[in-house]
């Protein structure tokens, strides 16, 4: 799905027969993880720990900000979770998948990988195709990499480490997609990639800005957020020429609970076992970033004489 380059449409419509149409597209991650189903709803492969995260941001203040969820439903001998497909608020949005966090990988993950590590052919492949000479000469001799050592090279390597978030692909308002943000890591680049996402409208950035904020208020206030190890999540941002917009929590599969009473603030540099995610420090960079783009207030000038 991530082919670093510029397209118009990175995936056809998905219908299950005899729905209505409803526009969806989807801009990164598994591409075999979606269908359409009834009423335009989205269906995403089951994961237990996502369906339970669902389960309890429905109960949470967070609802706001997350797809509704409706349950999990089977398709083709597959279990599925049911949620909102959010596209459908919009008339052909401009959309762009941002990944929350300094950290795309579970401390379990780290775990794993030193107990009962697992080369990854493709990942190394990724890597090469970024950076030839990216690999150790160890990990080119093996031709893998572990992927934990494969998602720290990306955090580094785009914004992840140094803003505490990273965009993952957009859609222009005029269709033209792009995921090839990989290197996209100063605090310059990012700007720069997200006034061309809002088409350098300040509108768009203030509609944004207003939603990130009441998200951050909501986030510091959550029972949910607390008691979570946010990882991989994303934030969904959506606009269209009507002047709507929002902005979306979405991607569960790696939001864990924490052991009670442990507690996150999400802005904590992470270091091995305090579980931070740095979610919330990188929101923080994200609203600064919006912020920066927009044109400096006019002064009042001198009284007319
Ligand atoms: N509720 C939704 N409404 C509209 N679009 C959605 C929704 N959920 C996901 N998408 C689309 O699908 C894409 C991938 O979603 P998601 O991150 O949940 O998938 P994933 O396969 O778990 O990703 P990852 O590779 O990060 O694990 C998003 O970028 C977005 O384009
Ligand atoms: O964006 P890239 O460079 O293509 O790398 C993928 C990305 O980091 C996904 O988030 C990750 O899935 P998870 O977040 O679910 O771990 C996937 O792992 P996978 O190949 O093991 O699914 C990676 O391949």
């Amino acid at each position: 799905m991530q082919n670093d380059t510029w397209m118009t449409q990175p995936s056809s419509p998905l219908l299950l027969p005899g729905t209505e149409p409803q526009p969806w597209l989807q801009l990164v991650g598994h591409a075999e993880s979606f269908q359409v189903g009834e009423n335009g709803r989205l269906l995403k492969r089951h994961c237990e720990g996502e369906e339970r995260c669902f389960r309890r941001l429905m109960e949470d203040r967070l609802s706001a900000f997350v797809p509704s969820f409706h349950g999990v439903v089977q398709h083709e001998g597959q279990d599925y979770t049911m949620m909102d497909n959010l596209l459908t608020r919009f008339h052909a949005p401009a959309i762009m998948d941002c990944k929350m966090g300094t950290r795309t990988y579970q401390e379990e993950e780290l775990r794993l990988a030193r107990e009962r590590p697992k080369l990854r052919q493709d990942m190394y492949e990724k890597m090469v195709a970024v950076d030839p000479g990216a690999p150790t000469a160890q990990e080119g001799a093996q031709r893998g990499v572990l992927k934990t050592r494969y998602m720290q090279w990306r955090e580094s390597l785009s914004s992840t480490t140094t803003q505490g978030f990273r965009i993952e692909g957009v859609r222009k308002a005029n269709g033209e997609c792009r995921t090839n943000f990989k290197r996209t890591k100063s605090r310059e680049q990012v700007g720069e990639a997200l006034r061309d996402f809002v088409d350098h409208d300040p509108r768009t950035v203030r509609g944004y800005l207003s939603r990130l904020k009441q998200l951050r208020h909501t986030l510091e206030a959550s029972q949910f957020f607390r008691t979570h190890e946010v990882v991989g999540s994303s934030l969904l941002f959506l606009h269209d020429a009507a002047g709507r917009s929002g902005v979306w929590m979405i991607d569960f599969g790696k939001t864990s609970p924490l052991p009670p009473p442990l507690t996150l603030d999400h802005r904590t540099p992470w270091v091995e076992g305090n579980r931070e995610d740095g979610y919330l420090w990188g929101l923080d960079n994200l609203i600064a970033i919006l912020t920066d783009s927009l044109p400096p207030a006019r002064t009042p000038g001198p009284p007319e004489p």
